[in-house]
């Protein structure tokens, strides 16, 4: 998983890299402090002599040093940042994928701006905790324990000095410090402590120097130490307490990478409910599209408490049209997302051809598969491609085919009065297109789809009277020889339909041709077209009285 996800063999060259520089750059920093103590002391004792000598080497000395460990360090940023970029790209492109192969269930279940916060911030943050705080956490840990490792030296060479220059007086001096050594005890057990729990905190690294600095009073007063070296002691001391608070920072960093480290690794693991690309598929030659939904139960997984299916059977005969209708709400729009296969049913089976449709390839399924729905999903591309978006090999398709469908789709015309033709760019999610454009660019594509089964959700709602005649026209054309389900709230679209079935409450309540649910007195499909039909009197009604007030205006001024 971990090759996968990452490129590991060119991500160790640049961290490994990384970690040589950084090696590179502590060291030559951590040096400084030595060799400044060691010039403090040529000045201290022999000020009058050198003095000039020794100030202009120190400062070289200095200089070099801080170049070249700015240099060094300078490098290590670079190489953690490239490849702390590497891992935040290859990790955007495993994780889109990841989202993309996930069934609908987890989008209902997901928010958008959740899977926005992955794929930018927690990527990038995985990214540099990583890379650049792990290389600074390395180097902050790196700098205290040489740091450390050099103020117990300065310390131990203090100590001799004072063995060989007090002799008989160091017990004295023992006793002193054992009296007045309680703090310097401290301060000791304190150094260490910090050094090897690295500074788990802020404050330990402020109590570090603080104890420090009392102790480096101590011991100048005591006369263990020179000058110099009591200054690059301090200098160390002040280091190892930076490094201390360095180091807290990066664990909270390290803390914080660790947690969307495993919020993207429970994203790239998850394994979709709906297999992408496995499973059986049929004889192209004997598929026919004879479609069944046999006793369905089901509840959307986002409300598993509120059923919208029980009981549900339903019989499309292959090459026949079928219309559904029902009032809102009552499930229409759930039966094509579950021939789809964007939600399976809880319980009962939808087989194609005497198939249980779990049990075929969704990929090759939904090839069989053209929807044209109310608000068709166009892409910001050009006219041309969002029609041959339908075909299997988009790439393949070429302008006189796109013509053709578009001619059959009644949209030759309007794309052609476009002065960029079938080059126009339909905008996002096609807003640059009316409703009846987008949804006869929408037939074009099924065309050239050339689908077995046609599923036409509420294709002709919202359209007027020229556009739902144009799309009708272009829909009956589609609709020939294939097996359709109609989902239909206005009761006009459903003229042709073989059949039509009433959906009340989560049953087909009614099932038969038009002039038999008609005839039926009290059947809820009369009670629709009735309700229908007075509404579309009542809009009738309004608009000509809206058209006399007008004319009415219009006289009066
Ligand atoms: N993704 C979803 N998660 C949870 N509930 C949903 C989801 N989609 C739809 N529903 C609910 O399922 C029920 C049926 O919705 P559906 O869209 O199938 O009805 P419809 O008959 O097509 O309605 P309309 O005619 O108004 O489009 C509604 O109560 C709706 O709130």
């Amino acid at each position: 998983m971990v090759e996968q996800t990452l490129n590991v063999r060119r991500l160790l060259c640049f961290v490994s890299a990384g970690v040589g520089f950084l090696t590179v750059s502590s060291v030559i920093t951590m040096s400084a402090p030595f060799f400044l103590g060691k010039v403090i002391d040529a000045i201290y004792t022999n000020p009058s002599e050198d003095f000039t000598n020794s100030l202009t080497s120190l400062c070289a000395l200095l200089s070099g040093l801080f170049l070249c460990g700015a240099a060094a360090n300078a490098t290590r940023v670079y190489l953690m940042q490239t490849a702390g970029q590497r891992i935040v790209k290859q990790l955007r492109q495993n994780i889109f994928s990841s989202i993309l192969k996930q069934e609908v269930a987890f989008f209902d279940k997901t928010s958008t701006g959740e899977l926005i916060n992955r794929l930018s911030s927690d990527t990038a943050l995985l990214g540099r905790s990583v890379t650049e705080n792990l290389s600074d956490g390395l180097r902050a840990g790196a700098q205290a324990s040489v740091g450390v490792g050099m103020m117990l030296a300065e310390d131990r060479i203090g100590n001799v000095r004072t063995v060989r220059a007090f002799g008989q007086e160091m017990n004295e001096m023992k006793k002193y410090a054992d009296k007045v050594g309680y703090v310097l005890q401290l301060a000791k057990k304190e150094a260490l402590a910090s050094a090897g729990f690295f500074g788990a905190t802020g404050l330990s690294g402020n109590l570090f120097v603080l104890s420090v600095l009392y102790k480096g009073g101590l011991l100048m007063s005591s006369a263990q130490m020179t000058v110099g070296e009591l200054s690059s002691f301090l200098m160390y001391a002040f280091w190892v307490g930076v490094s201390i608070r360095g180091m807290s920072s990066f664990f909270s960093e390290l803390t914080k990478g660790l947690g969307a480290g495993g919020r993207l690794w429970e994203l790239l693991e998850r394994k979709p409910e709906l297999p992408f690309n496995a499973g059986v598929v049929l004889d192209e030659d004997h598929f026919r599209g004879t479609l069944e939904f046999r006793k369905i139960h089901f509840a959307y997984p986002a409300r598993p408490e509120v059923s919208i299916f029980q009981d549900f059977s339903l019989s499309i005969p292959a090459g026949s049209v079928m219309a559904v209708v029902g009032p809102s709400g009552s499930g229409k729009s759930t039966i094509v997302s579950l021939l789809l296969r964007l939600y399976d049913p809880i319980s009962g089976a939808i087989t194609v051809d005497g198939f249980d449709i779990r049990q075929l390839n969704p990929l090759w399924f939904r090839t069989k598969i053209g929807t044209v729905s109310q608000e068709p999903i166009l892409f910001s591309c050009s006219i041309a491609e969002n029609i041959a978006y339908g075909a299997e090999d988009p790439s393949a398709v070429t302008a006189e085919e796109i013509q053709r469908v578009a001619e059959v789709a009644n949209a030759a015309n309007f794309i052609r009065s476009f002065p960029k033709g079938y080059d126009t760019v339909v905008g996002e999610k096609g807003v640059l297109l009316s409703g009846g454009q987008k949804q006869r660019i929408a037939i074009a594509r099924a065309l050239l789809k050339n689908p077995k089964i046609l599923l036409l959700d509420e294709a002709t709602s919202a359209l007027d009277a020229e556009n739902e005649y144009q799309v009708q026209e272009a829909l009956d054309r589609l609709m020939e020889g294939r097996t359709v389900l109609i989902i239909a709230h206005r009761l006009s679209t459903i003229q042709n339909a073989d059949s039509i079935a009433v959906l009340d409450q989560g049953r087909i309540i009614e099932c038969g041709k038009r002039e038999e649910l008609l005839a039926n007195p009290d059947g809820l499909f009369r009670k629709l077209m009735k309700k229908q039909a007075f509404l579309q009197n009542s809009e009738t009604f309004s608009l000509n009285l809206k058209s006399q007030k007008k004319n009415a205006l219009t006289e009066y001024l």
